[in-house]
Formats: structure tokens, sequence, C-alpha cells
């Protein structure tokens, strides 16, 4: 990893159907630290997230991701970029479900060039790690919970400098969502890379080292 941080954001603007959504946004997350984004409905988290994979273009403004700016990159060498240095868990996983745990985490190293083997072996670790059982069981057959941390396991891959998560306990039970939130923000000390989780949820959002509140724009930290 590089000596960059993960990530840096800097005067982000963004206006969309006539609102200033996004209006002087910074942010900076470290190697090794959480952070937790809260807000009500409407405030743009999402939109947030989509700057920050490169897949909105913000008016101005710019989004370091491991000392790259993504908002200057296109096409080919933005992809690249985000395959290499970011990783990204959904609310409901986006797994495929007819593949088991193993296939769907050594699929995304595969479509990075990852030979067979190293890509299998390195599964292996990252789901035992996660506490997922590694058997041949269709992804589908998994609770809800075990399939988040099979996500976690898919972000984690290609050794991410950034992690970031939408909602990632947003459809799960209680005792799920604890499990996979203590999975989620043992990453960063553990790897050295920065979480961003986006979650509505405080007893989520608290596990954070540091809550920030997105309002009119930007982000007001809450401790
Ligand atoms: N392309 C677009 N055109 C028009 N309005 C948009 C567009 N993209 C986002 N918005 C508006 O911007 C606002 C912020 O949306 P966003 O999904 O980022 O909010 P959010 O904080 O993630 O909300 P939630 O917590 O409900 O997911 C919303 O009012 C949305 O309708």
């Amino acid at each position: 990893m590089s000596d960059a941080l993960p990530l840096e954001v800097r005067e982000l603007g963004y206006e969309v159907g006539g609102r200033r959504l996004l209006d002087g946004l910074e942010l900076a997350v470290s190697g090794g630290e959480s952070v937790a984004v809260m807000g009500p409905s409407g405030s743009g988290k999402s939109t947030l997230l989509s700057i920050l994979l490169g897949l909105v273009r913000p008016d101005v403004g710019s989004v370091l991701v491991a000392g790259r700016d993504v908002v200057a990159l296109r096409g080919r060498r933005l992809a690249e970029h985000r395959r290499k240095h970011v990783g990204m868990v959904f609310q409901f996983g986006e797994l495929l479900p007819e593949l088991s745990p193993m296939e769907n985490v050594a699929l995304a190293a595969l479509l990075d060039g990852v030979d067979r083997d190293r890509a299998y072996d390195d599964s292996r670790k990252l789901l035992d790690e996660l506490g997922v059982p590694v058997t041949d069981t269709a992804t589908s057959e998994l609770s809800g919970g075990e399939r988040q941390r099979v996500a976690v396991a898919r972000a984690l891959i290609g050794s991410p400098a950034l992690l970031l998560a939408d909602e990632p306990t947003g459809a799960l039970d209680e005792t799920s969502r604890d499990h996979v939130a203590e999975t989620l923000f043992a990453v960063p000390a553990a790897r050295g890379c920065g979480l961003l989780v986006v979650t509505h949820d405080p007893a989520v959002a608290n596990r954070a080292d540091r809550v920030m509140h997105l309002e009119q724009g930007a982000l007001a930290g809450a401790r």
C-alpha cells in the first residue's frame, strides 16, 4: 500500500435536479481507520458513494483515492484504478446466487487476472478469516449474515486501499447485523485499509472510529 491516504475528498460540489446536493464537502480517511456517514434520507449519501466510485462526476472538487484523483480518470483507466484500489459492499450483497461463496470471491480475483490456484487459495483464507463456512453450497442457501460476510470477502480479495459499504447491514436481523458489523469494522485494523460505511443504524455507526453527518451538502463530525 502506498503512503497516500486511502481517501481524501476536497471541496466537493454537486448539483442535481436544481438542488445543491453537495457543497464544499471535505473528508479524509486514513489507513486503518473507519468512518461512518449518517444523514437523513435524500441528503446525498448514495450520491457521495457514486462520486467516490467515479460513477457520478461532481461539478467541482477532487476525490483522491490512494493518491489518484478519480474525477480526472475516464473509461478503462478509471475502471482499472477502481478495481485495484476500491472494494465495495452493497446492501444486498450483489453476489451470484448459484455460485459457491468461494467461487463468488475467487471470481473477482480471476477477473482481475490472478491465476486460478492463487485466486482460490486467497478466497479460502479470506472466507476462513471472516468466519464463513467454506463448502460447495450455493451462496443463495446461506443466511443473510453469511452472504454479507461473503460480500465483504469479495470486496477485500484485491487488497483495496479503500473499502466502501452502503447500508451493509440494512437487510439483516439484529444478531446478523451485529456479527457482520463486527466483521466489517475489524477489517481496517487487520488489513490497514480505510473503511467508509454509509448507514442509518446508530448501532452500526457507533462502531466506527469517527461518525460524520451529511447535512446541507457537507460532513459534520458527530464524534
Ligand atoms: N440523477 C438525479 N436526478 C435528479 N435527482 C437526483 C439524481 N440523483 C440523486 N437525486 C436526488 O438527490 C437526493 C439525494 O439522493 P441520495 O440517493 O444520494 O440520498 P441518500 O442520502 O442516499 O438517501 P437514502 O438514505 O434514502 O438512500 C435525492 O433527493 C434524489 O432524488
